[in-house]
């Protein structure tokens, strides 16, 4: 990478202004998997092992530019308390003259954490002008003598925290969960062995269904399952009930179905599903085939796709998996996604699996060492894994 790294950086006595992705479970105001919190750490303790002081941010869900506290990061910070030997405060906010106070009396060998960005519109620059968002990142990079970037997991996103506050300091280095993750993915799809099979799932359908597009071009077959199944199912006509569907990716889902059989490509849809009457551990359920009636809604795969889709990942030598296959934090919704993880444990293939919640996944699983690498960005690798250029990693200073 021909970018600065953090290892270039002197921060004895600098105050590292860095972004990490504490984007992670929370339930019931703990931290259900802290992975992207020790990813971080190796970046946290060289800055205060080396007489530097650090300012962090994150952002946390999506709380779409207001102050929501279901989404505070005070979850994160308690854990990184737990994790690293150094004092850790929590900022009342993101700016704003009490966090000023609190920056500039921040001791070297002392953490503060900044509220969630995504408390401001500014971050995500949406609903407010480029001056604006300017100005935001502009009160961030005060904050900070040097910038760091280890958010990995956002670097996707042209964030005022991770793309537009470099503009405004001098060094911005990578730290070393960005360095690691974009060295292992680069190697690992330069030219990916054969069979190569994409597992991809979860919630975020219009995020991840361009990756599938470029995917066609690239992988011997792809396994659709999670949320994302049941907008290729409307594509088809299929009734889908009250699944999860993103109606503006309908059409495109459908030429992705025509552009798979025009390039032999094998695309999997579940053939079976395991529906419930509400989003709930407690719902009524039933296993029911590809079509979905009113009142029912698809909340994992069932049992014949779960065994095509093992079948599939056993055969493969490459394998990338981002998404859950169902909501398996429910446990009548789980087993899709933990049998297709112990297959893909089990195969003989260089597995890269990605995204807060699919690592999750694979930790609560307890196969997450059979993998071959566990990423903690999911939109971003697959996004770095298309070739595209994360606008997290662009902003960084040149070499
Ligand atoms: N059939 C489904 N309907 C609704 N939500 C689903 C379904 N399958 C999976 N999910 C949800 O998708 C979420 C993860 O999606 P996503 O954020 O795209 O994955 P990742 O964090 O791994 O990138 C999980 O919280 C899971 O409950
Ligand atoms: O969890 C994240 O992405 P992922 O679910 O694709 O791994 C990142 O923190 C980015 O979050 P975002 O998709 O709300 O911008």
């Amino acid at each position: 990478m021909n970018k600065l790294t953090i290892k270039d950086l002197d921060v004895q006595g600098k105050r590292v202004l860095m972004r990490v992705d504490f984007n992670v479970p929370v339930k019931d105001g703990v931290v259900g998997d802290d992975t992207r919190i020790t990813a971080a750490l190796p970046s946290i303790n060289y800055v205060l092992e080396n007489g530097g002081s650090l300012v962090l941010m994150s952002h946390c869900g999506r709380p779409k530019g207001e102050k929501n506290m279901e989404f505070t990061l005070k979850p994160a910070a308690d854990r990184l308390a737990e994790l690293v030997s150094a004092k850790v405060t929590l900022a009342p906010d993101v700016i704003g003259p009490e966090v000023k106070a609190l920056v500039e009396a921040l001791p070297a060998g002392e953490i503060l954490v900044l509220e969630n960005v995504r408390f401001y519109k500014e971050e995500e620059g949406k609903g407010c002008t480029a001056e604006e968002q300017d100005a935001f990142a502009k009160e961030l990079a005060s904050f900070g003598d040097v910038y760091v970037s280890d958010a990995f997991g956002t670097a996707h996103r042209a964030h005022a925290s991770m793309a537009v506050v470099t503009k405004y300091i001098d060094q911005c280095a990578a730290g070393f969960l960005l360095s690691k993750e974009i060295e292992y993915l680069g190697k690992a799809l330069e030219a990916p062995v054969k069979p190569f099979v994409a597992i991809i799932g979860g919630a975020k359908i219009s995020g991840k269904i361009d990756v599938v597009t470029n995917f066609l071009d690239k992988c011997d077959a792809i396994l659709i399952g999670g949320g994302m199944a049941y907008t290729f199912y409307k594509a088809q006509g299929k009734a889908i009930g009250g699944s999860l569907v993103e109606d503006d990716k309908v059409e495109l889902a459908g030429q992705i179905l025509q552009q798979a059989e025009a390039k032999g490509v094998k695309l999997m849809l579940p053939v079976d599903n395991m529906v419930a009457d509400a989003f709930s551990a407690d719902a009524n359920t039933k296993v029911v085939g590809d079509s979905i009636e009113d009142g029912w809604m698809a909340l994992d795969i069932g049992p014949k796709t779960i065994e095509l889709y093992c079948n599939e990942v056993a055969s493969a030598k490459t394998v990338v998996w981002n998404g859950p296959m169902g909501c398996f934090e429910m446990k009548p919704f789980a087993a899709g996604t933990f049998s297709v993880c112990e297959a893909v444990a089990k195969s003989d293939s260089i597995s890269i699996i990605g995204g807060g919640d699919s690592v999750a996944a694979v930790n609560l699983s307890g196969v997450a060492d059979q993998m071959s690498h566990v990423s903690t960005g999911g939109g971003a690798s697959l996004e770095f894994m298309e070739g595209k250029q994360l606008p997290g990693i662009v902003a960084l200073t040149d070499k």
